[in-house]
């Protein structure tokens, strides 16, 4: 399908495609997967279910995801390059499904939290870096 035909996000159904199918490709990118399954030892069948309630949060206005997803992120070992790749599998994964303004907004969400959560690990994990 070409951008013209894809849908837009609108439904629950849409928002568990466009999750389950960016951590497939999450779990099979070499830099990131083993950070999801070798060092945090992720529970997928917990954690995609708080991800489609995340996602619905932000672009569907439901409320059902209650949670501080930073602090979760502050032991990994990541940086720039993982939020990068990060961000750019988030952005074709939605780009494969849908077209429209709201999946448009979430990529631009999607960035913005990628940049303040980079930003803000720098500044935990290294304070002086903002002096
Ligand atoms: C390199 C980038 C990232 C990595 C490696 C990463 C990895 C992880 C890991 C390992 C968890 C914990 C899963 C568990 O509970 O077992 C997690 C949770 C989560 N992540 Fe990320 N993450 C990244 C970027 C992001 C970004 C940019 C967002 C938001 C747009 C995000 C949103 C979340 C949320 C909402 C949770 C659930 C927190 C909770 O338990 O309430 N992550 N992430």
């Amino acid at each position: 399908m070409t951008s013209d035909t894809l849908p837009d996000i609108q439904t629950e159904a849409d928002i568990k495609a466009l999750v389950d199918s960016f951590y497939d490709r999450v779990n099979a990118d070499p830099l990131l997967g083993p950070v999801f399954n070798d060092v945090a030892h992720v529970n997928w069948a917990a954690h995609l279910p708080r991800m489609y309630d995340f996602w619905s949060g932000l672009l569907l206005h439901t409320n059902r995801y209650q949670g501080q997803p930073f602090a979760k992120h502050i032991p990994l070992p990541i940086g720039s390059g993982h939020f990068q790749q990060w961000l750019h599998l988030f952005c074709r994964t939605v780009d494969a499904l849908f077209a429209g303004a709201v999946a448009q907004e979430a990529k631009l969400r999607a960035g913005n939290i990628a940049h303040v959560f980079e930003t803000r690990m720098r500044t935990v994990n290294n304070p002086l870096s903002i002096l």
